[in-house]
């Protein structure tokens, strides 16, 4: 059987924007002989995240995350179907997902590496399960819960920085949910400021490219900030701290504005900043989805609810074919998604 496949053609080095040609579309055979315990599988739809762009470097910074070798195929989210198997667990037509989904549009997979998902969760939706009944979503509802400190009644104010993204878009959403009486979004086009406001019912938007951030926030958050979820770092992150209140809480989900520089994560705080967190007893803690795994399927049938019932809406930026991986990896790092950027393989 002949698939294709997408393999690391070169690393971008650890201060610099990934490229496609970092990435590579290659042509095999796959043998279909199937051994005790693997299965075939068809991939439906593939996910590029921020974090790939720290397995593009040799080194990743992060000891759960390993490098993609040069040459290799590469690997990430994917959610598929099996077309035979030779796994007790699964069956053929069982809708599957996985971290480590080969970017190949056919796979000889082990079992043990694969979970079943009920496609009733999502409608029939299948690229939920990368995106808002995925990983993503589970970052944004279990990021708010574990870390945000979020009291109904109290008339919380919530920013979120990338808040037209994957995470982003749905933790603002949550954050209403959840009681907060203003949500503020920060993100990078007026088209996401619109989005994020008429579709998903964030108080206000601010375009950091465009606006004074600091002078906006002081704008939209008269009574200062009580929780930040935070994906992007940066000066963004400094001008919202700045203005937090005493005793309130950050959501340190993501440090994206750093992702292209050769710094440890999470990276170095200003002197400035590092003082307003201790002055104001603003707790930062680091967040790791994967650390809360025990709470996924309670959190995972929560978003499916939700959705479900319209309370929150999903974003999405499709784009089709396994060819195009490389260039929708890299739109993503520099914001040409609007929510969750997925890739359709098959139908
Ligand atoms: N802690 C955890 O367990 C997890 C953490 N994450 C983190 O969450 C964050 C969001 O991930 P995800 O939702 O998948 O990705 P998104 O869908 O938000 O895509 C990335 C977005 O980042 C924004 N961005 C890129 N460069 C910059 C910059 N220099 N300054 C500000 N914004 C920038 C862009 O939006 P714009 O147009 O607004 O600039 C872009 O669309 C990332 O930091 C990621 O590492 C994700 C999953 C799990
Ligand atoms: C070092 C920067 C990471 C910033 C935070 C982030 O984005 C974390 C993301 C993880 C991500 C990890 C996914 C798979 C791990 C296995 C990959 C491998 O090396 O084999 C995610 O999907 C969950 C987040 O915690």
């Amino acid at each position: 059987m002949q698939v294709q496949r997408v393999v690391l053609n070169s690393r971008p080095g650890k201060n610099g924007a990934p490229v496609p040609e970092n990435f590579r579309l290659e042509e095999i055979t796959l043998a279909p002989d199937l051994k005790d315990g693997e299965v075939l599988v068809r991939t439906l739809y593939l996910s590029v995240d921020p974090y790939m762009r720290c397995r593009m470097n040799e080194d990743t910074g992060a000891d759960y995350l390993t490098p993609w070798q040069i040459s290799k195929c590469v690997d990430g989210g994917g959610v598929g179907l099996i077309d035979s198997s030779r796994c007790n667990n699964f069956a053929a037509g069982d809708v599957v997902i996985s971290f480590n989904w080969p970017w190949q549009t056919h796979a000889v997979m082990t079992g043990s590496d694969l979970q079943k998902v009920d496609p009733q969760l999502v409608d029939g939706h299948l690229s939920y399960f990368l995106g808002a009944v995925g990983i993503t979503g589970l970052t944004a509802l279990l990021g708010i819960r574990e870390k945000g400190h979020i009291t109904k009644r109290a008339n919380h104010t919530m920013v979120v920085s990338g808040a037209a993204g994957a995470c982003g878009s749905i933790a603002g959403q949550i954050g209403r949910l959840d009681g907060c009486v203003r949500v503020v979004g920060i993100c990078g086009s007026d088209e996401k400021c619109k989005a994020i406001v008429e579709d998903l019912g964030f108080s206000t938007a601010i375009n950091y490219h465009l606006e004074d951030v600091p002078t906006r926030l002081k704008e939209s958050c008269p009574d200062g900030i009580d929780v930040y979820f935070d994906n992007v770092g940066g000066a963004i992150s400094d001008a919202v701290i700045a203005q937090m209140n005493n005793g309130s809480h950050i959501i340190l989900c993501g440090q994206i504005s750093q992702y292209n520089k050769d710094v440890p994560y999470p990276p170095p705080l200003s002197e400035e900043t590092q003082k307003n967190l201790q002055s104001k007893n603003i707790t930062r803690e680091r967040f790791t989805v994967l650390n809360y795994m025990s709470k996924a399927d309670a959190a995972l049938c929560e978003l499916s609810q939700w959705i479900k019932s319209g309370r929150i809406k999903v974003l999405e930026t499709v784009v089709n074919g396994i060819e195009n991986m490389g260039d929708a990896f890299c739109s993503m790092m520099k914001g040409g998604n609007i929510g969750k950027q997925i890739i359709k393989i098959s139908h």
